[in-house]
């Protein structure tokens, strides 16, 4: 599913309204009965729920939504930033609320800020796809005001106030959400981790907009969800052997990092590789046979043939001492690659090895791996625009790893969506070393395997949760689940 941007988003709602012949104030109304029936599930009626609106059309949504509480009897208070310049929906909906009996608050200044009562709601309805500036002067108190006051909930309508939906928000301040009651679709600020104190449980409400829009859109961004995953997946042939499934090779592992290693190989014969060799230290030889019989072992400095593996993976646990190998890899392989970790480490102290990098490589760097091979960024969407820029310039997948793990492939960025904080132990991203490693040698092209991978490896730590919190999980429990995370693409 493509992500638009603030501006495209505008657009949507405009074709909507000419293609269905509805009036931007009957579209309105339907967003505002979406979130009313979301409110009405999961409130509770006892408790005040004061409603903040800005003048444009969030707040015309904030303005109708209370219409819609105060028929059904919820204890409501509204509040409107004082102002001149306000939209004409906006107008129309405070001109339906004023008819009614409710009192509504205007805002001059901050001795005008309700006192609020614990245990109340706030409805946070001042700014959203709309917003063009960082909150200041009465937007950004109230903005602290509420911030400060800690109600039981707080729901964002669209987007929390203050945060720039397709650029960086970094160091603004945003009114903290607890919910965020979304219309139609993600939105590109949901999937940045310098945006997570300011974000909650994101609910996208289908508001019925145009379904044809997203399609004619030129965007860069992508989110990856189930569907996507299985439209690249490949079911297996009935009567492939293991030839058909390829022969990976994974070089890992060191003194004190023999875990890594392990863990990258189970997960590489856990996503399906028809065969495996280990490059491993030899101390852990004989683990390996006993923990994971299926996989073979060549010694560390014992020669590769090249013609032989049909995916290599460099890196998980490998050590800074194994410069030799990696720039062996780098100027002889045949096969498409995965490097990470430790490979990725001696890569960015070294411009000779930077300059091997074998097109179709697929860099699997979390945030400071990647700065140290691409560099420090003012913030995190200039971090994604320079992943996009350098997967373009090297011709490789870059996988920026993290909360939303960024797929940078051709000049487009993918977004997954599954995984959750449980991954956030030691160990997970080797798992998803191996598990890439394995889709690339059974024929997958560089994006899908990191696509598809990073979506199984998410989806596998999700299911896991059954059994598991999201504290207990371990990487290694994945394995037990990658089966699960593959029935489910089926
Ligand atoms: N798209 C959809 O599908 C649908 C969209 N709908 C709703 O419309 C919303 C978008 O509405 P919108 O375009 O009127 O903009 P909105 O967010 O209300 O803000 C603009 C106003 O705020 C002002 N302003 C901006 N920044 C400011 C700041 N920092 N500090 C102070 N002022 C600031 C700006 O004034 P200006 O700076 O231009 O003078 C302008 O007056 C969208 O999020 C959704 O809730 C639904 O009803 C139906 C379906
Ligand atoms: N909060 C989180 N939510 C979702 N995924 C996470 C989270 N924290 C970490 N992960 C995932 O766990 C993996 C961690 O990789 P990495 O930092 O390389 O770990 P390690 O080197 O210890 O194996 C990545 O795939 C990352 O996306
Ligand atoms: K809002």
């Amino acid at each position: 599913m493509k992500l638009l941007n603030a501006s495209q988003i505008h657009q949507w709602d405009q074709i909507t309204i000419q293609n269905q012949q509805l009036t931007s104030l009957e579209l309105m109304e339907r967003a505002a009965k979406k979130c009313v029936d979301w409110i009405v599930e999961n409130l509770d009626k006892k408790s005040t729920i004061y409603i903040f609106c800005g003048r444009g059309n969030n707040g015309g949504d904030g303005l109708a939504i209370a219409k819609l509480l105060l028929s059904l009897d919820f204890n409501i208070q509204v509040n409107i930033l004082a102002g001149e310049k306000s939209s004409a929906d906006f107008e129309a909906n405070l001109k339906a609320l004023k008819s009614t009996s409710l009192e509504i608050n205007e805002l001059h200044s901050a001795n005008d800020f309700p006192k609020l009562e614990a245990n109340c709601y706030v409805v946070d309805a001042l700014f959203g796809s709309g917003i063009n500036k960082p909150l200041n002067g009465l937007p950004l108190e109230l903005a602290n005001y509420l911030n400060n006051f800690s109600p039981k909930k707080v729901i964002a309508i669209d987007v929390p106030s203050g945060m720039f939906l397709d650029h960086s928000s970094y160091g603004n301040t945003i009114i903290q959400a607890d919910e965020i009651l979304t219309f139609q679709t993600y939105k590109q600020c949901f999937f940045i981790a310098e945006n997570a104190q300011y974000l909650g449980n994101i609910h996208v409400l289908d508001i019925g907009l145009d379904a044809e829009f997203p399609y004619t859109q030129e965007s860069n961004f992508e989110i990856t969800d189930a569907n996507f995953a299985k439209n690249i997946y490949q079911p297996r042939n009935p009567f492939g052997h293991k030839g058909t499934f390829g022969h990976a090779l994974l070089i890992a592992g060191s003194q004190g990092k023999y875990g890594a290693a392990l863990m990258a190989a189970h997960a590489c014969l856990r996503t399906g590789v028809g065969l495996l060799t280990c490059n491993f230290p030899e101390e852990i030889a004989m683990p390996l046979a006993i923990t994971l019989p299926e996989a073979m072992s060549m010694k560390r400095n014992e020669t590769i043939d090249w013609d032989k593996y049909k995916s290599i993976g460099i890196g998980p646990g490998l050590g800074m001492e194994s410069f030799d190998i990696i720039k062996d890899v780098l100027t002889h392989t045949k096969s498409p690659l995965l490097i990470d970790a430790d490979g990725l480490n001696m890569i960015a102290a070294n411009d000779e090895l930077k300059s091997l990098i074998p097109q179709n490589a697929i860099l699997t760097p979390h945030p400071k791996e990647f700065e140290r091979l691409f560099g420090k960024t003012a913030n995190e969407f200039d971090r994604i625009d320079l992943a996009l820029q350098k997967s373009q310039e090297l011709h490789c997948v870059i996988v920026l790893k993290g909360h939303n793990t960024l797929i940078a492939a051709d000049g487009v960025g993918y977004f997954n969506t599954t995984g959750n904080v449980g991954l956030a132990t030691g160990g997970s991203g080797d798992t998803l070393s191996g598990i890439i490693t394995s889709l690339l040698a059974q024929g997958y092209i560089s994006k899908n395997a990191a696509i598809l991978g990073v979506y199984l490896h998410g989806l596998a730590a999700d299911l896991a949760l059954s059994k598991q919190s999201v504290e207990s999980l371990l990487p290694s429990d994945l394995n037990q689940y990658l089966g699960m995370a593959f029935k489910s693409l089926g």
